[in-house]
């Protein structure tokens, strides 16, 4: 294998192009390697393994060879104000992929931004991370980490993965899947009116809504009922004193549990 990893073309989209490597220290960080260094976006890293995966909020991500690790980097992919959209379509990327290789249909929920739940626990993780070049170009990268042949022993979240679950998709399978649902997710983002039907895709997996949750950011916890997403795909709130509150970042919690 060659120093940049063996290179093939996306399935699913002709224009996107895969990098394949045994172990990187994170597939978001070469991925940002790449942007530094000119790349136009439209690349795929995946490892087999990573040494200093990440997950958010700065987060370990553990990333033992047989889970999916993979990234996309997309430069400019759309007007700056509107890369709050994309962890909602990468999660339902991500969700179509899953169903698409399990043989399965509606086998997650989605837990606000973008986590994958099969009954309660965590499946896969999404990291979003845009940085501005020297030449002013935005550089996005989404990372996704998915459990496929196992998971983390109880932290914050419960955790599964899908062979526990009786589903032997190999994290091959599954990449392929995520890169084709997701050339096809991002077409349609980019269309007038498409994250609106991308928002209610995901409002039709999600695990929580209706239901009271606290949600814990760096500065506070806030609890309240899961009401909505606004058009922007942000969290809206309905608060114990019938005040409604727009959340735009945090991990979110059933209360209670
Ligand atoms: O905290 C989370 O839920 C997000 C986890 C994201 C993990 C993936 S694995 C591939 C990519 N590379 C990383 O270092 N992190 C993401």
């Amino acid at each position: 294998m060659s120093e940049k990893g063996l290179e093939r073309p996306a399935p699913g989209a002709p224009d996107f192009r895969i990098e394949e490597h045994e172990s990187v220290s994170s597939t978001n960080n070469l991925c940002f390697e790449r942007a530094r260094s000119g790349h136009a976006g439209g690349l795929w890293i995946r490892a087999q393994m990573q040494t200093e995966g990440r997950g958010r909020r700065g987060r370990d991500w553990q990333s033992p060879r047989g889970n999916l690790f993979a990234s996309l980097l997309l430069i400019d992919p759309q007007p700056a104000d509107r890369i709050g959209e994309l962890p909602l379509v990468a999660a339902v990327a991500l969700s179509e992929a899953v169903d698409k290789s399990a043989g399965t249909l509606q086998l997650v929920s989605l837990k606000w931004p973008n986590d994958l739940l099969v009954d309660g626990a965590k499946l896969s993780g999404i990291l979003l991370e845009a940085e501005t070049l020297g030449d002013g170009r935005q550089a996005v990268v989404i990372g996704f980490g998915v459990n496929c042949v196992s998971h983390p022993p109880l932290s914050l979240y419960e955790a599964t993965d899908l062979r526990s679950l009786g589903f032997q998709v190999t994290a091959e399978r599954l990449f392929d899947a995520l890169a084709a649902a997701m050339a096809e997710q991002l077409a349609h983002w980019g269309q007038p009116g498409g994250f609106e039907t991308i928002r209610r895709t995901w409002l039709s997996r999600a695990a929580h809504l209706g239901k009271a949750i606290t949600i814990k950011t760096a500065q506070e916890e806030i609890t309240g009922v899961f009401a909505d997403l606004d058009a922007r795909g942000h969290l809206v709130l309905k608060q114990n004193d019938g005040r409604q509150r727009t959340i735009y970042a945090g991990d979110v919690f059933l209360t209670g549990d």
